[in-house]
């Protein structure tokens, strides 16, 4: 096999967990920085928040957003909002990093065209988890879901269709990125227990970002 010395690629093969949905290892490692950098921008403006379920919970993951549309949740339900109920303006504009490489992913999994218009920012820290959902607050279930990793590494646990369905650990480690939409769309996902350590660039945190396009 002849090796062509200008065009290695060390980035490790993608990895096909359903019909339509792709892992993508250390997809975003050339951007750490510049990625880190934007999300310290971001939290400046729309700080880390904990909110409530429609049930009265408080979420053990602190959230913000930034985009058009924010996810937020609280007494009257989960939904989309184009300003941020804590500070009353609108949610910081996507930045072009975030921007090009959701499309980047979403692109090699088999999505062209994927325009987010919302992204919501998870935080870690150890023990925190999110259970078990499907992501079903969008317009458009045609457009994918795509979903960084950065900081502390985390068990993706990757379901069916129906949340009884048996579900596979599949570690996230910092750099990954995870895109799943057609067939894929609706399973059932979440993050176990995230195990305490400290990520040379975050620290003691995990710091997940999710894109979707919500609506039409
Ligand atoms: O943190 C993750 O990797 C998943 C986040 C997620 O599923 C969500 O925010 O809906
Ligand atoms: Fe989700």
């Amino acid at each position: 096999m002849q090796h062509d010395l200008f065009t290695t690629n060390d980035a490790p093969e993608p990895i096909s967990i359903g019909a339509d949905a792709l892992l993508l290892p250390q997809f975003l490692s050339a951007y750490e920085q510049q990625l880190v950098r934007a999300i310290d921008t971001i939290i400046a403006r729309a700080p880390w928040r904990q909110l409530t379920t429609p049930g009265g919970r408080k979420l053990s993951v602190r959230t913000s957003n930034c985009g058009k549309y924010g996810w937020y949740s609280d007494r009257a339900g989960y939904r989309y909002v184009a300003c941020d109920p804590l500070t009353g303006q609108a949610w910081p504009q996507l930045p072009q990093v975030f921007v090009e490489q959701a499309q980047a992913a979403a692109e090699e999994a088999g999505f062209a065209d994927f325009q987010p218009d919302a992204c919501l920012l998870n935080c870690y820290q150890p023990g925190v988890k999110m259970g078990l959902h499907q992501d079903c607050d969008e317009e458009d279930l045609s457009a994918p879901i795509v979903s960084f990793s950065l900081g502390l590494p985390a068990q993706f646990l990757w379901g069916g269709w129906q949340r009884s369905d048996k579900v596979q650990r599949i570690r996230l480690q910092h750099g990954d990125v995870v895109v799943w939409g057609g067939e894929d769309r609706l399973r059932f996902h979440g993050i176990a227990k995230v195990a305490g350590g400290n990520h040379p660039l975050l620290g003691g945190q995990r710091i997940n970002l999710t894109f979707r396009q919500a609506k039409r």
